[in-house]
């Protein structure tokens, strides 16, 4: 009878222990280490990269095409960038337990229906204010994206206050940092995008003014000086969390901003959400756990491209109909699709309890430590 007794006991501790009390370990350090060596310091190195580069040809007296900065842009549309949102529709099913997919879909169609045609109407009434609504709610969607992945790694500020730094800082990174730096061009990028919906709009010279940009300038400053401080006083890792604020504001301040937030977009914010995605899928957060990258992320496709090509035949009705394809029409159209995608993330945060001092249920819960080990075990045996 005692054996019986403490099985149960010894069988619940270790599962529930780490995630009560210390959030750091709620995930296991296999999948901190995969995520972070093979999946963001990469990206970080490309973007480091792409930043250098730019920075010699301007020393050179090289611009770089329109067409090449469209590239990064174009891709998305297929590859990761228009693809992280396709499975919105899943999430209330996959976080909250007892979801039917139906109910799931439902509620997500309706939500991108309200708040999608919403947005459209601003646009259609005030472009300009869409534009700037849209960066506002990039601004706090690009943080919060982030914020997750500090989370995940158990890394960055902790607590409330310590959220909203890394989100009104990583956001503005990507968000104030071209309209500090290069004006013209990010200003010319909102004319374009407005002129898509009124053509009036075309003929309009919209100009940041001196005291916007040292404002801008301060605030990006002040965030970055208190975020290093945090960081600095922090006991956990801090190489990453620094690193990334350093190359992130050089790459915005010198890479021309279509080029930037394009590759930004792309490489940086979708390919975070995927994964975060995939750790809601059971199957795909054992292979994760397991440092297995390719398996996941063909799962993710395989359940993306419905929803992607649906996406993709809007955008193409949507430029038959405005008579033009370009850049403008596609934030237009990730405008419409950002505000209620915005909406089921930040539902995500509450869930997983990003923006508290002790994070929840970030990875599928038939995924914790004892499962990937039996899973594993499993898998052994059979060979
Ligand atoms: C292109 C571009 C800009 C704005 C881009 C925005 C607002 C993109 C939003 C994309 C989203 C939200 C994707 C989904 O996650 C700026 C800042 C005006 C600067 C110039 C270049
Ligand atoms: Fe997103």
């Amino acid at each position: 009878a005692p054996a019986t007794a403490a099985a149960p006991a010894t069988a619940v501790a270790p599962a529930a222990a780490p995630t009560a009390a210390v959030p750091t370990t709620a995930v296991p350090p296999a999948l901190r280490t995969w995520v972070a060596d093979r999946v963001l310091a990469p990206v970080t190195a490309v973007l480091a990269a792409v930043a250098l580069a730019c920075a010699v040809l301007d020393l050179a007296g090289v611009t770089v095409s329109t067409a090449v900065q469209l590239v990064p842009f174009a891709v998305s549309v297929l590859v990761f960038g228009l693809p992280h949102g396709a499975l919105d529709h899943l999430v209330p099913a996959r976080l909250r337990p007892g979801t039917s997919t139906v109910r799931s879909v439902v509620v997500v169609v309706v939500l991108y229906l309200v708040v999608g045609a919403a947005t459209a109407v601003l646009w259609a009434v005030a472009p300009l204010l869409g534009f700037a609504v849209f960066v506002g709610i990039t601004w706090f969607h690009w943080g919060q994206g982030d914020l997750f992945v500090d989370r995940l790694l158990g890394d960055g500020v902790p607590g409330p206050v310590g959220s909203a730094l890394t989100v009104a800082l990583r956001g503005a990174l990507p968000m104030v940092v071209p309209f500090v730096v290069q004006p013209g061009a990010a200003v010319q990028v909102v004319v374009d995008a407005a002129a898509v919906v009124d053509d009036g709009i075309a003929r309009t010279v919209l100009v940041v003014p001196p005291v916007v940009r040292v404002a801008g300038a301060a605030l990006v400053v002040v965030l970055l000086v208190l975020h290093a401080v945090v960081v600095g006083r922090s006991s956990g890792p801090r190489w990453r969390q620094v690193s990334e604020d350093v190359v992130l504001v050089l790459f915005f301040a010198v890479v021309p901003p279509v080029l930037a937030v394009g590759l930004y977009f792309t490489l940086w914010h979708a390919v975070r959400h995927i994964l975060r995605l995939e750790l809601t899928d059971a199957t795909s957060a054992v292979e994760l756990h397991r440092g297995r990258l390719l398996a996941p992320f063909l799962r993710f496709v395989r359940q993306a491209w419905p929803i992607t090509a649906i996406a993709v035949g809007v955008l193409v009705v949507f430029a038959l109909a405005v008579r033009r394809a370009d850049l403008g029409v596609y934030l237009v159209l990730i405008a419409a699709l950002t505000t209620p995608h915005t909406v089921v993330v930040t539902w995500m945060d509450r869930v997983q309890r990003t923006w508290g001092s002790a994070p929840r249920g970030l990875t599928a819960p038939e995924t914790d430590r004892d499962t990937v080990r039996t899973v594993t075990a499993r898998t052994v045996s059979a060979r």
